[in-house]
Formats: structure tokens, sequence, C-alpha cells
């Protein structure tokens, strides 16, 4: 037996799922310089303009001067430091929670909450179209695992009925590949139906939903009783790098005690820690960008809508523009790129199969001018498309 990467990947080629990355040689930002050419990027998640923000910056430069480079050792040893307990607290009080805890990426946030709470012998039911990290933790968990249909109550019901031991629901606030809210006061009646807890991952809806930007829990008006485990990333509207997860004090502390995913890994660096402070600020006190970005995404689906380009029934800064057959996606999104736009064709099995789309996300860096342009490129790269079944 060998391992024969080659066919593997040479499958992966002829499937037209091969991926690649973009070299990307500029700060984040609408326009940037990728692979050696200047573009009009639709792709980014930093939906608020926060990722290239001068005071951000400083903040970062500063941090690093006072605190060092490192995180130097796990939060539990001696990695633990000022500027990442100050971060807590200022998220606990946006978030209107009592703890919060912070974590180097979003991927480990997930896997630390979900394995820290169920195990063998209980249940983790989870949306269909969940975010990677989420699935894996359910996974990995050892508990129960099952999916219910995409934001379906009745489909969670009929699984609750089955459950056993402790029960998590988990979902996504913001779907991040489709940009459609999760049903949360339904999810959460029925998950309350049975005692379970529910956990919401709400990585893309920080920053972009609610009168203050406090996602979707602010959206519905839903509290700590509603929803008892609540997940931000900081590297989307936050513009920096991170994670965190916020709930009650007891919540917390089992999180310290008991998540491999905290225990076992360096912290962030201090200096990420003061750059976040920062952009935590701009995002409650600069309203104008979430305003903005609203205008942004109406005047998107308006100009998509009389382009006739199919639509998600989306609200949110993910703006997919589903193509179906990956190939076609794959074109539509080389074509846009010859007209000077960096939009990212997203394939299985990033999302179903049958479902390959063009993810626009906008931000609140764009100009209405650069939106009617990639709008003007939608149309004219459409029509040089080869027609459905020729690609
Ligand atoms: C819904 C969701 N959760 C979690 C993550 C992971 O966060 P991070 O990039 O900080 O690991 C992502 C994307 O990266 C995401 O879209």
């Amino acid at each position: 037996m060998s391992f024969d990467l080659a066919a593997r990947l040479a499958a992966r080629r002829a499937e037209h799922l091969y991926r690649q990355r973009p070299l990307l040689d500029s700060p984040q930002g609408p326009e940037v310089i990728v692979d050696g050419r200047p573009l009009l990027a639709f792709c980014s998640n930093d939906y608020l303009g926060l990722a290239s923000h001068p005071e951000v910056i400083c903040a970062l430069q500063d941090g690093a001067a006072r605190w060092g480079v490192g995180g130097g050792a796990s939060h539990l040893v001696i990695g633990h430091s000022t500027p990442h307990h100050e971060l807590e607290e200022a998220l606990a009080a946006f978030t209107g929670r009592p703890r919060a805890l912070l974590f180097s990426t979003g991927y480990m946030a997930n896997l630390a909450a979900v394995t820290a709470l169920v195990g063998q012998g209980d249940t983790v039911l989870e949306d269909r179209l969940n975010h990677a990290s989420l699935l894996d933790a359910g996974l990995l968990s050892g508990a129960r695992f099952s999916r219910y249909l995409h934001n379906d109550a009745a489909s969670l019901a009929a699984r609750q009925d089955k459950a056993t031991g402790n029960t998590l629901v988990v979902t996504d606030g913001v779907f991040s590949m489709d940009g459609d809210l999760a049903e949360l006061p339904a999810l959460c009646a029925e998950a309350k139906r049975k005692g379970a807890w529910l956990m919401v991952d709400d990585a893309h809806g920080f920053g972009p939903l609610g009168a203050h930007g406090g996602g979707i829990v602010e959206h519905f008006g839903l509290g700590l009783d509603d929803v008892p485990v609540l997940v931000g990333t900081l590297g989307k509207a936050f513009g920096t790098a991170g994670a965190f997860v916020a709930g009650s004090e007891a919540l917390i502390e089992t999180l310290i005690q008991f998540a491999r995913p905290y225990i076992y890994t360096t912290s962030q660096p201090p200096a990420v820690a003061c750059a976040t402070l920062k952009s935590l600020e701009l995002l409650r006190t600069e309203g104008w960008r979430r305003e903005h970005l609203n205008r942004l995404i109406a005047r998107f689906r308006a100009g998509a809508a009389e382009l006739g380009l199919t639509l998600m029934d989306s609200p949110t800064p993910i703006q997919p523009l589903v193509i179906g057959d990956s190939a076609r996606a794959m074109e539509f999104s080389r074509l846009l790129r010859e007209h000077g736009f960096l939009v990212g064709a997203i394939r299985p099995p990033t999302v179903p199969a049958g479902t390959a789309r063009l993810r626009v996300t906008l931000s609140a860096a764009h100009s209405e001018e650069q939106v009617d342009r990639l709008l003007a490129a939608l149309g004219e790269c459409r029509v040089l498309l080869a027609p459905e079944g020729d690609a």
C-alpha cells in the first residue's frame, strides 16, 4: 500500500474542484494587487473595512512595542496578559453577558465549546449547512451527532425527540456561504422544549447585524437564557484575528477547565488583542459603517435582480450568485478577473453538489460606484459565458 497522492490530486482537478490560493500583495481593501495585477475585490470578510484602518494598525504597533510580539505560552501558564483580559471584559460588556473567553481562531473556539459541553451519551444537533468547524466539533465530541434540515425547527424537533443525555443544538447565526439568517426564535423555542442548549456561531453577524453591531442575537432581541453559548470571530468584521465565546460565569469556567483547544495552545499575541480593542471601539461608535454597508447591500440586490441574476434570500453582506455547475462558476470567476474583479467561486464540498456559486461579499470600504462597476461587469461576463451545458 502507498499513498497515491498524484491520483487524488488529478481526480480533484478533473472534477473542477482544484483549489488555488490567490497571492495578495497589498493590504486588505477594495483595491488590491493579486498575483501581480490590480483588481477590485468583492470576496473578503472585512465587512466594516477595519482590517486596514490606520487606528487599528496603530493599536497593533503600540501593542507590540509594549507587550512584545508573541503570546509566549498558553493562557493557563503565562500567556494570559492584560490586553487579553481587557478585551475579554470589553467583549462581555459588548455582548451583554457575564463573561467572554478569547481564542486564537474561530475554528478553535467552536471545537472548544462543543467538545467541552457534550461527550459520549449526549447529543449534538446541527444545521446541515453549518460551518465545517462546527460539524468537525460535533464529530470530535463523541456525542450522538445528527444534522437537521436547514433552518427547519420541525426537522430539529424530530431529532430532539430521539436525543439522549444533554443536548446541544448548534447553528451558524449568518450562514457563511448563503448569507441567510438562522431562524433563531423558532430554533430557540424548539431547543427549550426539551431543555437543550442553543449554541450560535455568529462569525458573520457581529458587526453588520443588530442596531449596535451586536449580531443576530441583538437583531432578534434574544438573551443569555435563549442562546446560552454565543461565539463570535474577530477575523471578519472586526478586521483582526481570533474569536470569543460569551456566556455565563459557569460556561466560561467550564471552558477554561475542560476545553482542550483552549488549554493546549499558545495564546494569541497580546498586540492583536490591543488592535481588536480598537476595532471594537470603532465598530460600536462608527454606526455609519453599518448604514453605508446596508445601502450597498440594497443597491447590489436591486442591480443584480435587474440583470436577472439568481440571488439568495440574504439581508447580509454575503450575496452569493448561484451558478450550479462548478466549471461554469470557475469560468464566470475567471472572466470577472479578466475584467478586473476578484470574486471567489465556491464549489463542493464547501457547498452542496450542484450549487457552485460566486460568493460576492460587500464591505463598508466599498463605494456605490464600485458596486455599480461590479454589476456592469457581472452583466458583461454573463453574456460572454458559454450557454448552460456547454461549459
Ligand atoms: C461561520 C464560521 N465559523 C467559524 C469560522 C472560523 O473562524 P476563523 O477563521 O477565525 O477560524 C468561519 C470562517 O472562517 C465561519 O465562517
